[in-house]
């Protein structure tokens, strides 16, 4: 028997058997229409809209509450210098471009300096030094500001940069950043400050006195042209920076009355700065061994002294060397004492028997 030939139906495109769909729901049936498809495709449409919409909403409303955050943070610290426009999120913290900077000298203290002033609760530091004026600049402002600590509304923020002093551009640059700066500057004795660096120089033969002097027609004589003499000249170097910020916003501290007296020395800070008085005596460890103290911060359960690097013996001068090396330096410190208005015994020290 011959078989009847079975004729299949061709189904239109948009039209299936009932099935379930991945998510289970039915979709659609053999008798559903474009108008059918078209109502289920808007109604699809409205819900991902509405999704959306809700989803942009709740994102908007969160920034909203961020950026008052950020306002309020902004206005607690717009008595502040500074611009406060980059937060932590986690602890409210705000970095500040520097409101206080050590600005030199080198060798004459100044890691002793910030080291104690640290301790202070209002007073947040950069971990290094940032050598922004004299070796960054060109990395621009916002580099520097990221090499600033976070910091509260109740604290100031602290560099210390200490050829800062030598850098001509230094002062009008930070102008630009902080015209309300406060600035401390450290000076030592700048033969003394030379004999710093001598004491990390072979001390054969005397070499060290190459550092300052130099013989012409045979006459030993000061070295007039080199870096490391210049860099005691403090009262050249103070000029173009008092061209540029008032002596008021200058805070000086003598190198040797802070290695003998870091305590009043901190304390006078402290009054510069407008800090709340919180250092004691306490904070200061004397180590007799070394001769020099030690940061004791209220928090550590041993002194912090600084590293053995600082606080070396240095060589011993020739009477001719040093005699010398006063002599070129004297009319210049008398300068800087008249323009500061304070006075030091910067001169050479009598052997005690
Ligand atoms: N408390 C305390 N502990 C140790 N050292 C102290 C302290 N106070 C001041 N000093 C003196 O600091 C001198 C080094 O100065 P600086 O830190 O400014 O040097 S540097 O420019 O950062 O290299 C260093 O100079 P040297 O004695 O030549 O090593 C010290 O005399």
């Amino acid at each position: 028997m011959e078989k009847t030939p079975v004729t299949k139906t061709i189904i239109p495109s948009y039209s299936y058997d009932q099935h379930e769909c991945a998510c289970g729901m039915r979709l659609l049936s053999k008798s559903t229409t474009r108008w059918q498809l078209l109502r289920l495709i808007s109604v699809w449409g409205a819900t991902i809209l509405c999704l959306y919409c809700i989803t942009v909403g709740t994102n908007f409303r969160e920034s909203m509450v961020e950026n008052r955050l950020a306002n309020e943070i902004h206005n607690r610290n717009l008595s502040r210098s500074a611009d406060a426009d980059t937060t932590d999120s986690s602890t409210n913290a705000v970095l500040f471009k520097p409101e206080v900077i050590i600005f030199g000298a080198g060798k004459c203290g100044t890691r002793a300096l910030i080291e104690f002033l640290k301790m202070h609760p209002n007073i947040a530091s950069a971990r290094a030094e940032v050598h922004y004026f004299d070796e960054n600049l060109d990395k621009g402002v916002e580099w520097y500001r990221t090499r600033m600590p976070l910091s509260y509304s109740n604290q100031v923020t602290l560099e210390k940069s200490p050829s800062y002093l030598w850098e001509p551009r230094a002062p009008e640059e930070l102008y630009k950043i902080n015209r309300d700066v406060k600035l401390i500057l450290l000076v030592k004795d700048p033969v003394v400050r030379i004999m710093s660096q001598a004491a990390r120089m072979d001390d054969a033969e005397h070499r060290h006195e190459l550092l300052f002097l130099t013989e012409i027609d045979g006459k030993k004589t000061v070295k007039n042209d080199s870096n490391t003499v210049a860099a005691g000249l403090y009262v050249e170097h103070l000029k173009n920076w008092l061209k540029i910020f008032p002596l008021e916003q200058i805070h000086v501290i003598e190198g040797m009355q802070l290695i003998r007296n870091p305590y009043k020395e901190i304390k006078k800070v402290e009054e510069f700065l407008e800090l709340p008085k919180v250092l004691t005596e306490a904070n200061f460890f004397l180590n007799e061994s070394r001769g020099f103290y030690c940061p004791y911060p209220f928090y550590s359960r041993l002194p912090e002294c600084l590293s053995e690097a600082k606080g070396v013996p240095h060589p011993k001068l020739r009477p001719e060397a040093e005699k010398l090396i006063y002599n070129f330096y004297r009319p210049y410190n008398e300068k800087l004492f008249q323009i500061i208005g304070k006075r030091f015994d910067w001169e050479p020290k009598k052997e005690t028997t």
